[in-house]
């Protein structure tokens, strides 16, 4: 979805642009998009959390139309960690605008849960610290 982000202390920030195939309505983003940017990219926050987590529950609110060709802002950090329960938030605005908010429940899990799909992990997650 040409999303380009970086780290900023504690946080991270990018930008995106959607184009015609993210299109929900006519000229407006998909909200599916918006949720799986908003969700997807919260796994950069993770790396930098040092902490394998999981998506248990996204709620968002979507406030103004995400219109299409348009760069939009995306921030997201971690609010409170609860054990294994990280409360996250990742929000999407427009100059300075609110277009979409996010809260998101992520569980840390072991870097095993990632292994059930079959897939080989990088060599470098196994440097990821025990996070339970
Ligand atoms: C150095 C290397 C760098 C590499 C760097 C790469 C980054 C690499 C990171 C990848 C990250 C990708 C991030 C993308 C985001 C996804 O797309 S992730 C994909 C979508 N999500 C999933 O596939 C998760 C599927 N669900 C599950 O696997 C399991 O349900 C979970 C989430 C692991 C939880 O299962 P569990 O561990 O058995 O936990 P469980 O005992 O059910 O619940 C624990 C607690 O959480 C609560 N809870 C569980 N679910 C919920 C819920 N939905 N709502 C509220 N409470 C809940 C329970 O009530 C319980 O609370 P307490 O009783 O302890 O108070």
């Amino acid at each position: 979805m040409g999303l380009r982000l970086h780290v900023d202390g504690d946080c991270v920030r990018g930008n995106v642009t959607f184009d015609d195939r993210h299109e929900g309505a006519p000229g407006i983003v998909h909200g599916g998009a918006i949720a799986t940017v908003l969700d997807d990219t919260l796994g950069l926050l993770l790396v930098v959390l040092g902490t394998p987590a999981v998506t248990a529950n996204l709620s968002v609110d979507y406030r103004a139309p995400a219109l299409l060709q348009t760069e939009m802002i995306v921030e997201r950090w971690l609010e409170q960690r609860v054990d294994r329960k990280l409360h996250l938030r990742a929000d999407l605005s427009i100059d300075g605008q609110p277009v979409a908010q996010a809260r998101a429940l992520f569980l840390a899990v072991e870097v095993a849960h990632f292994e059930k799909g079959g897939r080989t992990l990088l060599p470098n997650w196994a440097d990821w610290g025990p996070s339970l």
